[in-house]
Parts: C-alpha cells; structure tokens; sequence
C-alpha cells in the first residue's frame, strides 16, 4: 500500500494508536521526586530531548497515575535512564506497587534538586519542571537538565513491542 492510498482519521482508535506505538522502540526511564510533596517514581517511555538551549527534555505522565500531585507539586525530577539488567525494576516502578516497596529495589542518592539518583543507571538527568503543557490525559513536563551523571560502562535497555530488549554499546560488539 503506497502512503497515498493510506486511510486518514478518525479512522485510528486508541487500540489502533496503541498497538501501532508498540512499534516504536523507546528507552526505558525511571522518572523520580522528592520533596514538600513526598517520594515517589515511576516507569517512563515517553521521554525525549526537546531542545539544547536550554537544555531541556520532555516527560509525558497520565493525569490519572497515582504519582502525579507529587510530581505536579515538588516541581522537581529526576530522569533515570535504564540500564540492561534493570527489567524487574521496570516493571516495579510500572505500577500498583506501594512507593517504598519500589525504591526498596534499589540503591539511590540525590543531587542538587533532591529527586532519587539511581545507581547504575546508564545516565541521569537532575532537572527543574520548567513547563506543564496537558494533552489529553497526559500532562507534557518540560524538564530543564541542572546536572547530569552518565554511567559509560553499562549496556542499554529499550522497550519495543511490548518486551524489553537489550542495546549492546558499539565496543563491546
Ligand atoms: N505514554 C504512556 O503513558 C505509556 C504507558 N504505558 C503503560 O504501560 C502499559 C503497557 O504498555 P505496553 O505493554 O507497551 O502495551 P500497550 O498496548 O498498552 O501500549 C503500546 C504502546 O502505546 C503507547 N501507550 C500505551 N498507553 C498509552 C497511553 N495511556 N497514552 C499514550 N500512549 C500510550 C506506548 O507507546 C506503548 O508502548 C500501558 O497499558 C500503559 O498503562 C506504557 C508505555 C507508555
Ligand atoms: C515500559 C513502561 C513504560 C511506561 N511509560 C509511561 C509513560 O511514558 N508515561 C506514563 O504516564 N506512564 C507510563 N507507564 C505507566 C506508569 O509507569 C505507571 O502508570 C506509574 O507507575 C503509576 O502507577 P500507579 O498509578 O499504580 O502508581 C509506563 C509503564 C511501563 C511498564
């Protein structure tokens, strides 16, 4: 089928979008707070760079997640992205498991903005919510990087088709 002959919306229901989304590999973040608010973290694959000046990137979290007031309220996080080995963590900090019991799972410190650092996380982004922009059941969190840590030792992890999938760094090829 050639893209002309492609049907257009409203034709794409949200199973639809879903399954098409599972198509795109994506890294697999822990998003974390702490502050006035509390504690909490949580899965994330919506993630990306917006823009390097300010260097800024974008977290979509659902409205209707249990961590979103303590996130909306602290004003601070911390972008944790996963390294390969991290898969139970993932799907701990996916959901429906109590706060501590989650970060119980790992070991952490904190930087400047006091958000949880994991250990042995490929990178970290210590940052500032410097915008929330809602769509749909999602509120977009511009997150502006006010220190980094990079791990250059471990291997990826991405999430593609519903599974997790290893991503082997070019030297150890
Ligand atoms: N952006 C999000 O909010 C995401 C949420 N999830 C959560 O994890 C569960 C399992 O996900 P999968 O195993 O990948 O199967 P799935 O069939 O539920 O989702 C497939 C893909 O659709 C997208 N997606 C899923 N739920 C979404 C949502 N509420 N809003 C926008 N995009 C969404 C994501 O790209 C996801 O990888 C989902 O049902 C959802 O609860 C997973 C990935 C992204
Ligand atoms: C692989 C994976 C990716 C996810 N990505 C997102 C995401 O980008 N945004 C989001 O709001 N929720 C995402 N979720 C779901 C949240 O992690 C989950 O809703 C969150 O832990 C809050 O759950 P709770 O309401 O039970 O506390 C993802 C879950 C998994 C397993």
């Amino acid at each position: 089928m050639s893209v002309h002959e492609l049907p257009l919306p409203p034709n794409v229901d949200r199973d639809a979008f879903r399954h098409a989304m599972a198509r795109l590999g994506a890294a697999v973040n822990i998003i974390t707070t702490d502050g006035p608010a509390g504690r909490a973290g949580f899965t994330a694959s919506a993630v990306c760079s917006v823009t390097d000046t300010p260097p800024t990137l974008l977290v979509c979290l659902n409205r209707s997640a249990s961590v979103w007031p303590t996130f909306r309220d602290n004003g601070y996080l911390c972008v944790n992205t996963l390294a390969a080995g991290h898969e139970d963590l993932s799907t701990l900090f996916g959901g429906k498991t109590p706060m501590d019991q989650r970060f119980a799972a790992a070991n952490w410190h904190t930087l400047a903005s006091g958000s949880p650092l994991l250990e042995g996380a490929t990178v970290s982004f210590d940052c500032k919510i410097t915008q929330v922009v809602s769509v749909g059941t999602h509120d977009v969190l511009m997150c502006e990087a006010l220190a980094l840590v990079r791990n250059d030792d471990s291997h990826g992890l991405a999430w593609f088709d519903r599974g997790y999938h290893h991503l082997l760094r070019q030297d150890a090829r």
